[in-house]
């Protein structure tokens, strides 16, 4: 089964919590035809299918942590396969979210041809988190939340920008 998705195109696509990830996913989706997968979609999905496993994701999610990295990593692979008879290339959104996952990634699946940086000051990325709790419906999309989100993509998430910029295949899109 995961012969399937060896040689297939892979693009992490990086950045802060509501940098706008999604958003310019859609875009590139729309443009050049690409499988788009969020990983926090896919924690999304999986809470509101009201299983064990996703009420123990909601706690930790709503906490503004990190989920046990098996659980995202097999979630992605399972979505991959699912989509490789019909997909050109895949868009991971919000992942790896520290360099372990990255490099776990690589060994389960494939090294990535591009990370897609989306860089926006924390400021902003907090007046948009907020303006879209007003009606995500999102258990994290709170103040005390925001600030924990935020916390964690400096300590953890940025550190994987640097590790793929030493390999060359950082772009940060002007938008
Ligand atoms: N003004 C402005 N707003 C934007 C832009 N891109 C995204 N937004 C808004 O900012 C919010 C967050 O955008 P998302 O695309 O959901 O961001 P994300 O990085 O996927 O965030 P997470 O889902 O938290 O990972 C949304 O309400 C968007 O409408 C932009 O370029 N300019
Ligand atoms: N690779 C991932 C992706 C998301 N998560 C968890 C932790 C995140 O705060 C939530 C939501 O992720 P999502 O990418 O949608 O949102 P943020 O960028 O954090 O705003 O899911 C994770 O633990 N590991
Ligand atoms: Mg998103």
């Amino acid at each position: 089964m995961a012969d399937k998705i060896k040689d297939a195109k892979i693009i992490f696509v990086v950045g802060g919590p509501g940098s706008g990830k999604g958003t310019q996913c859609e875009k590139v989706v729309a443009k050049y035809g690409y499988t788009h997968l969020s990983s926090g979609d896919l924690l999304r999905a999986e809470v509101a299918s009201g299983s064990e496993r996703g009420k123990t994701l909601q706690a930790i999610m709503q906490k503004g942590e990190l989920v046990p990295l098996d659980t995202v990593l097999d979630m992605i692979k399972d979505a991959m396969i699912a989509k490789a008879d019909v997909s050109k290339g895949f868009l991971i959104d919000g992942y790896p979210r520290e360099v372990k996952q990255g490099e776990e990634f690589e060994k389960k699946i494939g090294a990535p041809c591009l990370l897609l940086y989306i860089d926006a000051k924390g400021e902003t990325m907090v007046k948009r988190l907020m303006k879209r709790g007003e009606t995500s419906g999102r258990a994290d999309d709170n103040e005390e939340t925001i600030k924990k989100r935020l916390d964690l993509y400096y300590k953890a998430t940025e550190p994987v920008i640097t590790f793929y910029t030493s390999r060359g295949i950082v772009r940060k899109p002007l938008l």
